[in-house]
């Protein structure tokens, strides 16, 4: 079993370079596949999850090279529309097969996918979507059946705003006979790349990124070539870790504008921020504001940052409120930051976080983000080694971790 060590006390200080978007790459990848031809995706990050996607293509019969941060895929001589094995179910994002081989294929088979299960995942608005299409959907020992003898186009009212209903849909509308319009859709930065990757392809999509899109179906995808944007989630991270540590970080390589939600906490808190055009400077404090943060759908606070969050405001003075309005549960990092000395009292979907002296301790990342914030807590500690076990799930959204931190000047190190 492998752990993170780490030994806190030392602010963090100098550049980082965030890589492409884990929850870009995990819906662009997919999307290659409705291409007739080579697609060549630039910028992508080196994580587990995209290793896992890699074999799920070659097991379709695709030939994939991943080298360096480019990855090349041939989807020319995909074979199988039936995708029920262990990979599927290593990762949420698996989920878009369905979109992508619908629209292709106009068939697939796919196992119910995994991911971090902080909560439930449901899928049904992708289903209504898929349905409204013409798709018929059957859920048979396990696996999702999906076949339309032709999928055509509808308007799609979303119940609630889905980032992953609205990608699938897209999908297999841009392939579908006429229109499609899904109102009520995500707005997040990744909707909007992979409709840029989309319209590169050949398809016709206007409004990603808005609560309208519009999907004129077309005939044929071709191949292109795509940079994936940078990933709000890592670069966030390590704001927040900049913050706690009370150092000094230029986070470069990103789209000021993706962070706005983050930035303007910080600055709530008290945190000098300084913009510029592809990075954002972060100088911490002695002492923070407490503060209330709310995790909606964008352009509002990530859910996928409350975690990392939770722990600087146990930095701040007073009592902060955080609640999380797009997973109601998210908060399985809680008893391990209790276990390291956060005074943290949960009420109903709320975390209430008192100011409070963080201790090292042997802790668990029980999901990706929540392994983020015991990082940033264990950096955090003034002495001691933190031991966080459950590294996997870090490494399915962290891209060279431990080397990046080493790099800021944190103690941080791998152990078997
Ligand atoms: C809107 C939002 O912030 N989405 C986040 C969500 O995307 P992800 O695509 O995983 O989740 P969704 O956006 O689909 O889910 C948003 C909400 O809708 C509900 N829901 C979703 C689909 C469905 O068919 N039925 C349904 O009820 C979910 O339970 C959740 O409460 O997690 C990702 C990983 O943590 C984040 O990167 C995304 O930014
Ligand atoms: C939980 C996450 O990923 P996934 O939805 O792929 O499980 C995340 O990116 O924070």
């Amino acid at each position: 079993m492998e752990k993170l060590i780490v030994t806190g006390g030392k602010p963090l200080k100098g550049t980082i370079r965030i890589s492409g978007a884990k929850n870009s790459a995990v819906a662009l990848i997919p999307t290659a596949l409705m291409a007739d031809s080579t697609v060549v995706l630039d910028n992508m990050p080196v994580l587990r999850d995209i290793t896992t996607y890699k074999s799920i293509l070659e097991d379709l019969g695709a030939r994939v090279n991943f080298s360096e941060d480019q990855m090349v895929i041939d989807p020319s001589s995909l074979q199988s529309i039936e995708m029920i094995d262990d990979n599927v179910k290593q990762l949420r994002a698996s989920y878009y097969l369905m979109g992508a081989l619908l629209g292709k294929f106009g068939e697939a088979v796919i196992g119910l996918p995994g991911g971090c299960d902080f909560e439930p995942r449901p899928i049904d608005q992708h289903i209504k979507g898929f349905e409204a299409l013409g798709a018929e959907v059957r859920n048979e020992h396990g696996s999702i059946h999906i076949k339309a003898k032709q999928l055509v186009g509808n308007k799609i009212y979303l119940d609630v705003v889905s980032h992953g209903a609205t990608i699938n849909i897209m999908l297999a509308a841009a392939r579908a006979k006429g229109t499609t319009i899904i109102e009520n859709a995500a707005k997040e930065p990744e909707i909007i790349d992979v409709a840029t990757l989309l319209n590169a392809m050949g398809a016709k999509i206007k409004g990603a990124g808005t609560g309208t899109i519009r999907i004129e179906g077309v005939e044929e995808l071709k191949g292109c070539r795509h940079s994936i944007i940078p990933d709000r989630i890592q670069a966030g991270t390590y704001m927040i870790a900049a913050a706690a540590t009370k150092g000094d970080v230029l986070v470069d390589n990103i789209i000021p504008k993706h962070m706005e939600a983050l930035t303007a906490k910080l600055e709530e808190m008290g945190v000098e921020i300084h913009e510029l055009d592809e990075g954002i400077r972060v100088i911490g404090k002695p002492s923070y504001n407490s503060i209330d943060v709310k995790a909606l759908v964008y352009p509002g606070f990530a859910t996928d940052l409350q975690s990392p969050m939770t722990t600087l405001l146990t930095q701040a003075n007073g009592v902060s409120v955080l609640t999380d309005y797009v997973f109601n549960s998210r908060f399985k990092h809680i008893p391990e930051l209790i276990r390291m000395g956060a005074k943290i009292k949960l009420e109903d979907r709320s975390a209430v976080i008192e100011q409070s002296d963080l201790q090292s301790a042997k802790v668990k990342a029980t999901d990706l983000r929540a392994g983020a914030s015991l990082v940033i807590a264990g950096l955090t500690v003034k002495t001691g080694r933190t031991e966080i076990t459950g590294v996997e799930y870090i490494d399915r959204g962290y891209d060279n971790l431990v080397d990046n931190l080493k790099q800021l000047g944190a103690d941080v190190w791998r152990e078997s």
